[in-house]
């Protein structure tokens, strides 16, 4: 099969490191900033940054109810950070005006791990991997509730915030609260890539 085109969301956040993991995997990876772009997408990923900017620029570009479309529609997205909060169809601790697109059965709590330890590190047990995976948080959310439908990935095991979710997938949307595209390891990023695959 040729290789998938994958679009990233390119109008706020950390797309390059995305990107970058992406065409290593043999992708076609595109940073996604227009609708024409959108449509060229097979799978779609959602970067960490600032969900709050995020909803208002992808307001500004008419690329949200688009991309709102194409995941009702099925195309395989993934959302790392501010991208689980945007792909989530609850946040607790949103700003008064910000919506997502959803897409998960979830609910999300932005800022979630506190200010004091706003961002850490960690080694979590991921779904079927037989090593842990190390994940990097930077002011991330948790998920707080999920639908009977979701199937959780990775749970905080140490610590205050032990058996926080903070992975999780749903038929072909997937979400991590840490940042995968940071770090080297491209498990969880092959696992979408195989995802997009099958789909396409
Ligand atoms: N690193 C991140 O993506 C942080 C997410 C950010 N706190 C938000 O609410 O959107």
């Amino acid at each position: 099969m040729s290789s998938p085109t994958i679009g990233v969301f390119a109008l706020q956040g950390d797309v390059r490191e995305h990107l970058h993991t992406l065409t290593n995997l043999g992708t076609i990876a595109i940073p996604v900033r227009r609708e024409t772009e959108l449509a060229r997408c097979d799978g779609f990923i959602i970067p960490g940054g600032e969900s709050t900017t995020m909803y208002k620029l992808a307001r500004t570009f008419e690329l949200f109810e688009p991309l709102r479309q194409r995941i009702r529609e099925g195309m395989p997205t993934f959302g790392t950070c501010a991208g689980m909060i945007m792909l989530a169809d609850h946040v607790i601790d949103g700003t008064k005006d910000q919506e997502t697109l959803g897409g998960l059965d979830i609910t999300v709590r932005r800022n979630a791990f506190g200010r004091q330890v706003d961002s850490f590190e960690g080694d979590l047990d991921f779904a079927d991997f037989p090593d842990k995976v190390h994940a990097i948080f930077i002011r991330a959310p948790w998920v707080e509730q999920v639908g009977p439908g979701v199937e959780v990935l990775a749970q905080i095991d140490d610590g205050p915030a032990t058996g926080r979710i903070v992975a999780v997938r749903e038929g072909h949307v997937m979400a991590t609260s840490f940042h995968p595209e940071v770090g080297g390891d491209d498990r969880i990023h092959r696992q979408f890539v195989d995802l997009v695959s099958t789909k396409s």
